[in-house]
């Protein structure tokens, strides 16, 4: 069972980077004690310069580099301040490469456990959360977790680590005023973190409204054609309209109230900042606060922001990482895909399926009871209504779900034990509607595999697409297309055949595979295919009388259970399912 991911596990993550968070931490405080001086600096030669009460800056100059006039020293302390900042600036460089790299690090294991995970994840599991979401586990929310470590690794500890140095050099300056605005910087951040939330409803509203006109739009244009067939692309636009006027109101309160909120909060600031002003002075009036220390600590008002700031964004930060975990661990709570280490050594390979049982959902099996045996080399058919079972069947045989009970064994080994690898090796499955990859003709046709192009060509030739081969200008270096959009349906179901010629596997399911050809094409593709399949066992899901006949075992399925097997003559007299289905074969 693949391990979740929690707190404590991206803790240890982090861990296993312990050399660099400990430069990190380093750099950290390295930055901290060069920049938490700064705002006293140049406010201090109020007092020892302007006033003239030479003290601690003006007694150091004098004794470094001798006594000088007002310029002299202020030019000194600038310098100073400057070269400071700059040395805080290349610290913070270094501070945000480290743990952005360790960051990076981080993120990039959890998403190759993820995709790991994934290789391996049964298709009815995988069915069960969809494409959609699970790329946006990997995407935004493994994104989310990524801007979560960053905060965690480089600014809470520099944050606080920054606010206790500047509290302790605050309340030592003056208790009184050092202590106000250690306690209400924080309590007007809060405030202006809720007025950012409510500005943050309000954005989502916005979003809701642009997701909504955005899917509705591109379903419009994606069927297009049948929406003007039916005369109905008034009413569509009309709701388009609709979701376009949404978007008018929502973005309408998110623009003007967003802007009304962000100014509300700044005010609230510098009401409190005017506040800290007068008590400054009253301090500086009625007791021995200096006029320089009264600016450092304006100035010390401002820099604590951004760390107070820091720390409350946090608690955010860590609710949507405590967010995102819980929906990336759906992913990796999904079931993976059984595997056995035996393998299937032979080309002759004889199917038994053994009471066999399927459900794609708790409420109902799609499959129930399901005993047959299919040897090697036989060529066998399974019919029955549409939604009777079929195709699911032929998925169990793949391997491609997970029964629910029986067996099904292969050369008497149980499909628990075989390892899925060799049993794909031996069984090709051609889908009535195979899917293509936005890619050539030559990937789409061997998947990455290295071979040769007369092979490929050969297995064109067999399915019946070398014409259409020989009419393609950049040949198998052709793209054939988002879902192979640029070939017809009967185009798809050939090239997927030649995909099975080039594979050669012992066993061939043919699931509807060619309904989209006419009678002269299909009848010309199976007398190709005749001596390919000769020695194969080939298992054909097909709705044509003509396809069914020849099988030398026909198996019907109704409602998810075997209700007739036997070949075509055995069956046809036989009251149930099968004299139907010819019955009804005969009159169309
Ligand atoms: N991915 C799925 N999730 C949930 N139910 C499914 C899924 N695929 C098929 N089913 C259900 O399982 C039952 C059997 O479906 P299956 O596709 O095997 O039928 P079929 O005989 O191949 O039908 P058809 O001839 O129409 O292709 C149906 O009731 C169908 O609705």
């Amino acid at each position: 069972m693949n391990q979740k991911i929690s707190l404590k596990s991206i803790y240890k993550l982090l861990l296993k980077n312990k050399k660099s968070l400990i430069w990190g931490q380093i750099f950290t405080v390295i930055g901290i004690l060069i920049s938490v001086p700064i705002p006293l600096l140049l406010p201090l030669l109020v007092d020892e310069v302007l006033l003239n009460k030479p003290d601690f800056f003006v007694n150091s100059i004098d004794k470094l580099f001798g006594s000088g006039n007002a310029f002299y020293y202020v030019a000194i302390v600038t310098v100073v301040v400057i070269i400071l900042r700059a040395l805080h600036f290349i610290f913070g460089v270094i501070n945000t490469k480290i743990f952005t790299k360790i960051s990076k690090i981080v993120i990039f294991d959890i998403r190759v456990k993820l995709l790991k995970h994934l290789q391996k994840v049964n298709i009815n599991e995988y069915e069960s959360i969809g494409s959609g979401k699970i790329a946006a586990n990997l995407i935004t929310d493994v994104n989310t977790l990524d801007s979560f470590i960053v905060n965690i690794s480089s600014k809470l500890i520099t944050s606080t680590l920054t606010l206790l140095a500047v509290g302790f050099v605050i309340i030592k300056i003056d208790f009184l005023l050092g202590l106000m605005i250690l306690l209400t910087q924080p309590t007007i951040a809060i405030f202006s973190r809720r007025i950012a939330k409510k500005t943050g409803e309000l954005k989502k509203e916005e979003n809701a409204a642009i997701e909504a006109f955005q899917s509705n739009i591109n379903e419009t244009l994606d069927l297009f054609p049948q929406i003007k067939a039916s005369n109905k692309e008034r009413s569509f636009f009309n709701t388009s309209i609709d979701k376009a006027k949404d978007i008018k109101i929502a973005s309408n309160e998110f623009n003007y109230k967003s802007v009304a909120y962000e100014k509300l909060s700044y005010t609230i600031f510098l009401f409190a900042f005017e506040i800290f002003r007068a008590t400054g002075l009253l301090l500086v009036a009625y007791s021995d606060l200096s006029i320089g220390l009264m600016f450092a600590m304006f100035g010390y008002i401002w820099f604590i922001m951004t760390p107070v700031q820091e720390i409350l964004s946090i608690q955010y930060s860590l609710a949507s990482a405590k967010a995102a975990i819980s929906r990336i661990n759906k992913v990796l709570e999904l079931n993976i895909e059984s595997d056995g280490e035996k393998e299937l050594n032979s080309n002759k390979v004889d199917i038994e399926i053994r009471d066999l049982s399927f459900a794609y959902t708790k409420e109902k099996n799609s499959l129930n009871n399901i005993n047959l045996k299919i040897n090697s080399g036989e060529k066998v058919a399974i019919i029955g209504a549409s939604g009777s079972g079929k195709t699911t069947i032929s998925q169990l045989i793949a391997g491609f779900y997970a029964k629910k009970s029986g067996d099904i064994l292969y050369n008497n080994i149980s499909i628990d034990e075989i390892s899925k690898k060799s049993l794909r090796e031996h069984i090709f499955l051609v889908l009535q509607m195979p899917i293509l990859f936005n890619n050539t003709l030559r990937f789409n046709l061997t998947m990455g595999e290295d071979i040769e192009d007369e092979k490929i060509i050969e297995a064109l030739a067999i399915a019946e697409l070398k014409e259409m081969y020989l009419g393609l200008k950049d040949g198998l270096d052709t793209v054939v297309g988002k879902m192979g959009m640029r070939l017809s349906g009967g185009q798809r179901q050939r090239l997927s055949i030649a995909r099975m010629v080039l594979a050669n596997p012992s066993i061939v399911i043919f699931d509807e595979s060619t309904s989209a050809l006419d009678v002269h094409t299909e009848t010309k593709l199976f007398l190709n295919l005749e001596s390919f399949l000769e020695d194969k066992t080939v298992i054909t899901i097909a709705h044509r009388l003509s396809t069914v006949k020849n099988a030398s075992k026909i198996f019907v399925l109704d409602d998810g259970n075997l209700v007739q097997s036997g070949t075509h003559k055995e069956l046809e007299d036989e009251t149930g399912h099968y004299k139907e289905f010819v019955k009804q074969q005969l009159t169309t």
